[in-house]
């Protein structure tokens, strides 16, 4: 993982077999995709604090995983400062560290984890477990004030699957396995776990856990909330080992205390988790919808439906465009704008091509499984005015979902900014919600004096509602703090999912950016319990102290 963006080392996005997509940065927010980047720091000009680990401690922990497995350089401390928030990596671009980890460590099981926890609690130091470091909400750094030894404990040598039950469709997993590690070895099996986040190739099962994460193909498989049967972490009072079974009534759910516990109450080492035999047929169709509201009218439809899809996503007319705009120079994508798909939406349905918005539907299972729920969901696409346009588009859109996320280091090479922000709402609010979202947005672009532009797409459908996801991107104006400019913005997305009965999250977390709306989400009541908890289990608030709540 790169110290200063996202992903592999030697990886980047560049734009010029999209001939659309430059124009659109720069006509939706004065983006200039043709500007000279500016250059990454090099990490040893850069004033990283040094380490502050006492030698008692560092030898305690030498004695617990091993002198190799302990880590004191800059850039293996520097990675594990932040995660990967549009904040981070403006901050560590700039140098500004704030409370770098003085040790990092590499336990290879649990016994190790038992022994490092220990170790730290007696040293009365900050434990803070690392998975792949992709969090965007600041759910690991240690406060900058923090005067006691800070220790990140990377799970990433405990990646193994460790067995498979057949008959019970489970299987136990070290919680430092990264998505390719763990979809390998069940794929291997003929098993997949079936989550799948954009940040996937980065980002590890205990990760998910202790954010409550969500992956594109939740309809059919779950969250990680639903997929996470049992847990094992190590905490203060001991390891807490919930039951392996389906379903539990046994006072409140222990198990799902653990989930989106952002490392506050211990060190989750293993997961049992649902797990499904790769699927005979998967394929995902595009659609487009005359507008937003037809579209989001059809994903409540199919919800209520017997249709059974994997995937249920629609994006709003800006979103569409800027998909449009993505498409490479002689892609099925751009060849189904140029030719056909105007001219029928236009001419034969009476479509605003303005306004229409492209859905992805996603399809797996058994043949007849799919056969039967393409036929409901295509009965209910045309019943909003939709029409389907093929399996090209989705394979596409298959296909590069992983690249996408380097776009974000792209345009800060260039000054702009870019993020993200999501949340889930019912079924009655998400039209509303969704528009006074983007008012707010717009509102604060304006009030900062900048261009931006912000868009959504609805993914993630429920019983009773669904997620939106908003990606919002500005040029900030010379003159004053870019950083400042993206608070406000964000902040301003942030309290309009509160007003519009929006929660904080739905699968992004509470980490540190998102504290302000704990209270407003579980009621004040809600965050005095919350911390309750953590203060009952880690009195000495060891454990990823001020994340979610103080
Ligand atoms: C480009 C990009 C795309 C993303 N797409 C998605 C997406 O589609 N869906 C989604 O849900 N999220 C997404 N995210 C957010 C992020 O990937 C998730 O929050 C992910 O679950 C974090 O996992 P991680 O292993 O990287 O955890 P980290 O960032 O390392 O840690 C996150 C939190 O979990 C705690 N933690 C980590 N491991 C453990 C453990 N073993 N025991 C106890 N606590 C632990 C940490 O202390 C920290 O508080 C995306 C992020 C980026 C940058």
């Amino acid at each position: 993982m790169k110290w200063w963006g996202w992903g592999q080392e030697g990886v980047a996005f560049h734009h010029h077999d999209k001939p659309g997509l430059a124009p659109f940065a720069y006509r939706m927010a004065g983006i200039d995709f043709n500007a000279p980047p500016v250059q990454v720091p090099d990490l040893a000009e850069l004033d990283v604090p040094a380490s502050q680990a006492p030698d008692g401690l560092r030898s305690a922990l030498v004695e617990a995983v091993g002198a190799e497995h302990v880590h004191d350089d800059d850039l293996t401390r520097v990675v594990h400062t932040y995660g990967k928030s549009m904040r981070d990596l403006v901050r560590i671009r700039r140098g500004d560290f704030g409370r770098v980890p003085d040790l990092v460590v590499y336990p290879v099981d649990e016994a190790q984890v038992e022994a490092v926890l220990r170790t730290g609690l007696d040293s009365d130091a900050v434990l803070i477990p690392f998975g792949g470091g992709s969090n965007i909400v600041g759910s690991l750094e240690a406060p900058r004030d923090e005067s006691r030894p800070v220790v990140s404990v990377d799970l990433g040598r405990m990646r193994s699957v460790i067995e498979v039950d057949e008959t019970s469709q489970t299987a136990r997993i070290q919680a430092g396995a990264l998505g390719p590690d763990l979809e390998a070895q069940l794929n291997a099996r003929g098993w997949t776990i079936g989550h799948f986040p954009d940040s996937f190739k980065h980002s590890t099962l205990g990760g998910w856990i202790a954010t409550r994460s969500s992956g594109m193909q939740s309809d059919r498989f779950g969250d990680i909330a639903d997929i996470t049967r049992a847990v094992r972490v190590v905490t203060p009072k001991g390891v807490v080992a919930t039951r392996a079974v389906p379903v539990q009534s046994a006072g409140p759910s222990v198990r799902e205390m653990v989930l989106g516990s952002e490392g506050r109450l211990g060190v989750i080492t293993e997961a049992l988790v649902q797990v499904h035999r790769l699927a005979e047929e998967r394929v995902i169709l595009a659609y487009f919808f005359p507008d937003y509201g037809s579209g989001l009218r059809a994903m409540h439809d199919v919800a209520a439906s017997d249709a059974a899809p994997s995937i249920t996503r629609v994006s709003d007319a800006m979103e569409t465009q800027f998909t449009m705009a993505t498409a490479k120079k002689g892609s099925r994508l751009s060849a189904l704008m140029s030719k056909g798909v105007k001219v029928y939406a236009e001419k034969r349905k009476g479509i605003d091509l303005d306004k229409m918005c492209l859905s992805f539907i996603g399809y797996e299972g058994s043949k007849e499984h799919v056969a039967r729920t393409k036929r409901l969901v295509g009965e209910i696409v045309k019943k909003h005015g939709g029409f389907g346009v093929g399996s090209g588009p989705g394979t596409l859109y298959d296909q590069k979902k992983f690249d996408t996320p380097y776009i974000r280091d792209f345009i800060l090479d260039r000054g702009a900014y870019g993020d993200v922000s999501e949340t889930s709402s019912s079924w009655a609010t998400l039209e509303v919600l969704h528009d006074n979202v983007v008012a707010a947005a717009n509102k604060a672009f304006a009030e900062q004096g900048t261009q931006g532009f912000v868009f959504c797409h609805l993914s993630h459908s429920y019983h009773s509602g669904a997620c939106q996801y908003f990606t919002f991107a500005f040029q900030p104006p010379a003159e004053g703090d870019g950083l400042a400019v993206y608070d406000a913005v964000k902040h301003a997305i942030q309290q309009a999912f509160i007003d519009n009965g929006g929660t904080l999250s739905h699968h992004h977390a509470v980490g540190r950016e998102h504290k302000p709306w704990v209270g407003d989400d579980l009621s004040s009541a809600g965050a005095q319990i919350v911390s309750a908890l953590f203060q009952g289990v880690d009195p000495g608030r060891n454990l990823n102290p001020g994340a979610i709540v103080d």
